[in-house]
């Protein structure tokens, strides 16, 4: 205990003195969220050498390191094919250390459900962090808090304010951005331009006219110092100049340019949205199928208790800010694949534009269509499929000793839910690596139920009911009226590798969105 104790003071030591040094001789004042991921990476190497390994158990897993664990085999740059290529060797559950946590990966479907739906309130847990506390508010968040009491009538009230705007309103809502999608991609006039910034917009757009009543334009300085902001706080929240204050407390002592700048973006994402929901509250046009006039009816409801816990503006804020961040960057990174994917098979654009003509004649889809058009929903659970676009979820952590697949779990362990690996497992899926909608067509061999891109259990994914009726509308009112063609020859066709991070993204491609000769201008 005492050898424990000396050991860890030295660590921290010999970690301060290391940092200090790495601060002064990069030149980290310059551009640091952006800065290469390298120097970032061997930060955190150099850090962990210094923590001292936990003991072995029976789970398999790659030899660690002395003094840094497995902490190389987290600094892969498409981390996601990493861990996948890792459970060839090692099987569907290992395990990794770095530092003092140990982490369990599980990369089958059927392991990952065991964990996140059969013992759910085992696994429900996240780990819970200094950092993390800072970026959620104090731990106020749906998406980063930890399992209580609280978290749950939290999550309880943001789930039924989704479901009641899923049943009002959350279709027309849809149907107005995709109209708008439409006219953006048919004043592009037929020239090659990449679409990204444009699903980001309509999908956002979706989430804020839930949550403030308002829509934005592309050039709108509301719109970008929002998206700004948010993806400053994601990116800066996952550098490794933060994480490294998680593992070394001592570090929090000494100044930190990236974590002051952290801390910035989030005082100012709070005054965004403090403004915005008090510019709502001051709106006549509040209504409860607005996801937040819902939450606010909620708290004004007595009692505002739910079982002992009181739900106060605070939860209302920083849902607000969860649906933001999950609602935005996934559903726009799901359509730019589909797009690509699509720009490498185009007979699968015109089997869903047959579709299309045949059943809807002429009509654009709405939701309760999906059962006539089992073309388009396989196309939506392919590409659902080859590039789940969380594809590690977001880590969980046992909040008491369990098991998995017959592995003594210990409390406390974090586990990350490969939905990548899950998804490209051999043995559930033919010729897993390629592109083929047609699996999820009667007869094709594959089943939706191998699926699990949102997770699941107690953590699903809150807004899957949204997510799933965007992708259907957003994919159907495209392709009614679009073709999607490449700019030039073979070698302008989008790389499908993609960039893994918190969200995995296609890399940027430029395409023509040609409009189809029944298309109305
Ligand atoms: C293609 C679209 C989307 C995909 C693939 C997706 C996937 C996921 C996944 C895998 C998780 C983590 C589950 C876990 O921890 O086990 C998650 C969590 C979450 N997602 Fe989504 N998501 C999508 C869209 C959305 C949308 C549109 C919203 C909001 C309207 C949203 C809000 C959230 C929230 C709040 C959480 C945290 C849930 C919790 O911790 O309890 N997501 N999502």
């Amino acid at each position: 205990m005492v050898v424990e104790t000396v050991t860890n003071m030295e660590a921290a030591v010999l970690a301060v003195l290391l940092f200090l040094l790495l601060a002064f001789i990069s030149d980290w004042r310059k551009k640091y969220v952006q800065r290469d991921h390298n120097v970032q990476s061997s930060l955190l190497h150099h850090l962990h050498q210094f923590l001292p390994c936990s003991s072995s158990s029976s789970i398999p897993g790659p030899p660690g390191h002395f003094l840094i664990g497995n902490m190389k085999e987290l600094t892969h740059d498409h981390l996601p094919i990493h861990l996948t290529n890792l459970a060839k060797r090692y099987g569907s559950v290992y395990r990794l250390r770095c530092g003092n946590t140990t982490m369990v990966v599980l990369n089958s479907s059927d392991v990952i459900k065991e964990a996140l739906v059969k013992k759910w309130s085992d696994f429900a847990g996240r780990p819970v962090s200094y950092t993390g506390n800072i970026v959620s508010g104090g731990g106020f968040s749906v998406s980063l808090g930890d399992y209580s009491e609280e978290w749950k009538a939290h999550r309880r009230l943001v789930h039924g304010a989704l479901q009641r705007c899923c049943q009002q309103s959350l279709h027309q809502v849809i149907e107005r951005q995709a109209l708008h999608l439409r006219k953006v991609l048919m004043d592009y006039q037929g020239r090659a331009v990449d679409l990204s910034e444009d699903f980001t917009v309509a999908a956002s757009n979706v989430i804020t006219t839930l949550t403030f009543g308002n829509e934005y334009d592309k050039s709108s300085p509301e719109l970008q110092q929002l998206h700004n902001c948010l993806n400053q706080i994601v990116a800066l929240w996952g550098s490794s100049w933060i994480s490294a204050l998680d593992s070394f407390p001592l570090l929090r002592k000494l100044p930190n340019p990236v974590f002051s700048r952290l801390l910035q973006e989030v005082v100012k994402r709070d005054e965004i949205i403090k403004q915005h929901l008090n510019n709502y509250k001051s709106q006549a046009k509040q209504s409860e199928v607005d996801i937040t006039g819902s939450l606010l009816q909620s708290l004004d409801k007595p009692p505002k208790k739910e079982n002992g816990v009181l739900l106060t503006d605070t939860h209302v804020h920083m849902a607000t800010v969860d649906l933001l961040i999950g609602g935005t960057e996934t559903t726009a990174a799901w359509l730019n694949w589909t797009v690509a994917f699509l720009l490498h098979r185009p007979e699968v654009q015109t089997r869903v534009y047959e579709e299309l003509c045949t059943v809807l004649q002429g009509q654009y889809p709405k939701y309760s269509d999906r059962h006539r058009l089992p073309v388009l929903c396989s196309l939506v659970s392919e590409v659902l499929r080859l590039r789940p676009v969380a594809p590690l979820a977001v880590p969980h952590r046992a909040i008491r000793d369990s098991s998995i697949a017959g592995y003594f779990i210990p409390k406390n362990t974090v586990i990350i839910p490969n939905l990548y690996g899950a998804h490209h497992d051999p043995a559930v899926w033919a010729d897993p690596y390629s592109f083929r909608p047609e699996r999820f067509l009667e007869g094709g061999g594959g089943s939706t139920r191998g699926l699990i891109p949102f997770g699941g259990g107690a953590r699903l994914c809150l807004g899957e009911s949204v997510a799933k009726m965007e992708l259907f509308l957003f994919t159907g009112y495209l392709l009614k009226d679009f073709q999607f063609v490449p700019p030039g020859s073979e070698a302008s066709l989008p790389d499908l590798r993609g960039v893994a991070s918190v969200v995995l993204k296609v890399k940027s491609y430029t395409v023509v969105a040609r409009p189809r000769a029944t298309t109305n201008p």
